[in-house]
């Protein structure tokens, strides 16, 4: 093993090679692009067969790689490999302390390795669902680690390129496990580190080709030599030019058998240990680095195949420089994730808590940005990063391995950790959007068609109400117009007799005078022969008048005749206005119907996506839960697509509930269509389930509709899961006040009372279980029979309906005991008095342990108070008790019972008189 520290050789001088040689790097990235082109790498097990081929490659002799290499070159032409960070999810198996500890307690994670899918359990009722590119479950063997996550990103490194693997998690979740193990004694063990050189060491030719590593610590921001301990202000250099990075200061060492890169481990762990002695820290602080710089001579190789146009690869060869190809493999062991959160609370200084967090986050950052291909990635934000700048993005490949725990009491640790894999997990989220694209498209159809509709109604209205106006106003105008003629004609007629009777007077009288003038002048003519005279032209003259006034009342006559007929065609006018008026109501009628249909479709819609989804979903459990109810299905489908929320992806039903809004979600519980009704419960229960909505959806009313409902449907389905629902907003201690005083204990117990379906029962029980937690409604729960309709669902022999109820009267048990320790009570407990104790006997050695814990620890509290302790002796539970304390494996039940049995008097007594040694 040859070590160089400082500043000596160059890259010519005795087979080490140096960082400090920046020429070098400079030529490294385009021989990267002239030489050959690289295929996608996957964590998928597809690319084991090629790596074979390197491994045997050594036996073959150090051009069969590059054969292999060759053969894709000439048909591919891809500039650059998808840069996208590669993520596995491996779980640690309980460790003994957490067997004994957790024994009656699920792990807080669920793998479904084939599915390639994570579910981090959330509480009593649903789980989030996660997908990564790669799930280890706690039985996944070190080599089949190695080949997931770490083998593509060696076989990048082995063709020139530079690449990364990183272990990020908790302290004591596996991260050194999986990257650091040197496997002596157990060769099985072995980790990412020994068996990537492994790898490499057999597919390069030591005569031509050289290895060298560097082993660094990061801590507080300062960068240590893991080879050389005094050595421990490293400075990173970043060539401006080519982006290269490199540690002039760093020790390089050349590796020509596995056993020296194994002592060398060996040795920096040992350094390791004693720098973090000195500094008073302990390893999860810091980040370990092991740098391996693979440098190959491609000379006689790939030569042949640089040529242009490949006719003449001996001349050609002849006249090339030998060329070099480089590549770089990063191995990185994060600090312990768990000190972001909790820096401080665990006595570290401020300063070293904030190092951590600014390493670990900006590495988070750095991962978003080349996820989503973001112009900037803000590499220089900590010293961490700048280290790793050319190992990422572009064609170099970076796989993190993120490790957990099966502990449910570091579940908030496990989550964030999940969490940090999730944010480089952008392409799983891009399928998700694919997916939902179906149902957004025929939304905005349907929206786009609803849009139209009013438009085309609107416009057909106002072009009636314009012919309506058009219509009364042209009416109008040809009335006045025929009442302006008659009068005028009146006027006309009128002026006309006045003037012929004025005409009439004046002959008469000039008539009158003449004869008087003829009677004066003449007194031939006798007098009747005038009188006779006159008469006949007053005859004349009066049938002249007849004649007159006859045609003048024809003339009116046939004015009325108009007059009539005008009022006529207004007539059929204003009911040709009716008609138009009526057509308008229809249009109004034939709209509403339309949207009527329109909230149908998107209600079934909506259940056609629910249901596709809940079909995904079963094909994904794992067999054992088949008949889990519809309920459990959506509401783990909306938490599902919660997960996207953290990247910025809104879920579909959380888009839908968006588009569709709230209220209407709520309006539909009420539809008249019982398949509606259906839909839109289960549509508010899935959101019920997610906490965020809960406060919108007890806001809008949706906890008086989802207890109407209880109450007037007789629908099962209905029930069940409007029982849910409330279960999950009955977690929340304002609700359960709501609840009781909206009356909902009776609600649930006639639920329960008529229900024949154990998954409706036991989402009764639930939601009656949380209110029985509640301190303040102890005596209303009671009062209204609440722990009466608890007891009442045992008919039902189903265990989760039992745990439920188990669970119910130990929440109980609790509040009492709290409130006989507060004095608040006094009497003997209301389980007692209710008949629950047999139940509750009966059952403390019940086989599931969901159903016996609860019992167990309800029987400790109802124990506690003296004034149950005769009722308890008479129903045979000092016996329990007496078991409990002695053989329960849960330590802190165990205790309680054994020092409630120890201080109470009653039971001292009894267990003299009965001769039971204690
Ligand atoms: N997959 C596994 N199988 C068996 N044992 C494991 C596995 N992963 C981890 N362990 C054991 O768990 C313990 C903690 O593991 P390890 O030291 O690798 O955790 P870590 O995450 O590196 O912790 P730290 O951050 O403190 O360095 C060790 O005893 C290790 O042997």
């Amino acid at each position: 093993m040859a070590t160089s520290s400082g500043g000596g050789s160059g890259s010519g001088g005795g087979g080490t090679y140096s960082y400090r040689n920046g020429a070098t790097h400079s030529h490294k990235s385009s021989s990267k692009l002239d030489t050959h082109t690289h295929k996608p790498l996957s964590l998928n097990s597809s690319s084991n067969s090629s790596s074979k081929n390197h491994v045997k490659s050594k036996s073959l002799g150090p051009s069969s790689t590059t054969q292999r290499r060759n053969s894709t070159t000439s048909k591919d032409h891809h500039p650059s490999v998808p840069g996208r960070v590669r993520v596995a999810v491996r779980l640690r198996p309980r460790n003994a302390e957490e067997s004994v500890a957790d024994a009656d307690f699920a792990d807080c994670v669920e793998l479904q390795p084939e599915l390639k899918r994570l579910k981090l359990r959330k509480n009593n009722w649903d789980a989030d669902t996660y997908a990564f590119d790669e799930v280890l479950t706690e039985f996944a063997s070190q080599k089949r680690v190695y080949e997931v996550v770490a083998r593509p990103v060696v076989e990048s490194v082995l063709d020139g390129y530079n690449g990364t693997i990183m272990a990020y998690g908790q302290t004591g979740t596996g991260k050194t496990y999986t990257l650091g193990r040197l496997g002596e004694e157990d060769t099985a063990a072995r980790g990412i580190m020994v068996r990537s050189m492994e790898d490499i060491l057999a597919d390069v030719s030591l005569e031509t080709d050289s290895v060298s590593v560097s082993y660094l610590q990061l801590y507080m921001e300062s960068i240590q030599d893991l080879l050389d301990p005094a050595n421990d202000n490293i400075t990173i250099v970043e060539d401006p030019r080519t982006g290269d990075v490199s540690l002039p200061g760093a020790s390089l060492v050349e590796i020509r058998d596995q056993q020296s890169f194994v002592e060398l481990l060996r040795l920096g762990e040992v350094h390791r240990f004693a720098a973090n002695t000195k500094l008073n820290t302990e390893s999860s602080r810091s980040h370990a680095i092991l740098m391996v710089h693979v440098r190959r001579s491609i000379k006689g190789r790939d030569a042949g195949h640089s040529s242009e146009n490949g006719n003449h690869p001996h001349s050609v060869k002849s006249l090339k420089p030998p060329v070099v190809r480089k590549g770089k493999l990063v191995v990185v062991d994060l600090a312990g994730s768990e000190r972001i959160d909790k820096s401080g609370s665990e006595g570290h200084t401020l300063e070293e808590a904030k190092s951590i967090n600014l390493s670990l986050s900006a590495l988070g950052k750095c991962i978003n940005a080349l996820a989503e291909n973001s112009a900037h990635v803000p590499f220089r934000d900590s010293k961490l990063t700048r280290l790793l700048r050319d190992s990422f993005g572009g064609t170099a490949r970076t796989s993190l391995v993120i490790t957990i725990g099966p502990s449910p009491k570091h579940r908030g640790e496990t989550a964030s950790t999940i969490m940090f894999g999730q944010r480089a997990m952008k392409v799983e989220n891009m399928v998700k959007l694919k997916e939902e694209f179906d149902y957004k498209s025929l939304a905005r159809r349907l929206d786009v068609e609803l849009d139209k509709l009013i438009m085309e109604h609107e416009r057909q209205q106002k072009a009636f109400e314009d012919e309506i106006e058009r219509m009364a106003t042209e009416a109008q105008h040809r009335l006045s117009e025929a009442e302006r003629n008659y009068i005028d004609l009146l006027e006309k007629e009128k002026s006309k007799y006045e003037k012929d009777y004025m005409d009439s007077i004046r002959k008469l009288e000039d008539q009158l005078a003449m004869n008087q003038r003829k009677n004066e002048d003449s007194h031939i003519k006798s007098r009747a022969e005038v009188y006779s005279e006159e008469l006949a032209d007053l005859k004349k003259m009066l049938q002249k008048e007849t004649l007159l006034r006859k045609a003048a009342e024809r003339e009116v006559n046939h004015l009325k005749i108009q007059v009539s007929e005008l009022k006529m065609s207004e007539a059929s006018r204003k009911s040709e206005i009716l008609k138009v008026h009526k057509m308008l109501e229809e249009e109004v009628h034939q709209k509403e119907k339309l949207e009527r249909e329109i909230a149908i479709l998107q209600s079934q819609l909506l259940q056609l996506s629910l249901e596709s989804d809940q079909t995904r979903h079963q094909f994904e459990r794992d067999g054992l839960e088949k008949d889990v109810s519809s309920v459990d299905s959506l509401t783990s489908q909306v938490k599902h697509q919660q997960q996207a929320s953290g990247n910025g992806e809104k879920p579909s039903i959380a888009k839908l509930f968006e588009q569709v809004g709230l209220q209407k979600i709520l309006s539909l519980l009420e539809a008249e269509d019982a398949d509606v009704r259906i839909h839109a419960v289960k549509v508010v229960a899935n959101l019920a389930a997610e906490e965020a909505n809960q406060g919108k959806i007890v806001e809008a009313g949706g906890l008086t509709s989802l207890l109407r409902l209880l109450q007037s449907s007789q629908d099962e389905t209905i029930h069940r899961v409007a029982a849910g629902a409330i279960a999950n907003l009955a977690m929340n201690e304002t609700n359960q006040e709501l609840i009781m005083s909206q009356g909902g204990i009776s609600l649930l117990s006639m639920t329960a009372a008529s229900a024949e379906d154990p998954q409706t029962l036991r989402m009764v029980a639930g939601a009656i279980a949380n209110l029985c937690g509640n301190d303040k409604l102890q005596s209303k729960l009671r009062g209204e029979g609440g722990i009466k309709a608890l007891l009442g669902m045992v008919r039902c022999r189903h265990p989760d309906v039992h745990a439920q109820v188990a669970r119910g009267i130990a929440n109980f048990a609790k509040c009492e005991s709290r409130a006989s320790s507060l004095g608040t009570k006094s009497a003997r407990s209301f389980l007692i008095e209710d008949g629950a104790l047999a139940w509750i006997v009966q059952n403390a050695n019940n086989e599931a342990s969901s159903i016996r814990r609860h019992i167990e620890l309800a029987l400790c509290h109802l124990a506690q108070h003296e004034a149950n302790a005769r009722d308890m002796i008479n129903g045979g539970a000092l016996w329990e008790l007496v078991r409990i304390s002695r053989d329960c494996s849960r330590e802190d039940i165990k205790t309680l019972a054994h020092r409630t049995l120890v201080s109470s008097p009653t039971f001292q007594a009894e267990m003299r008189r009965m001769r039971i040694s204690y």
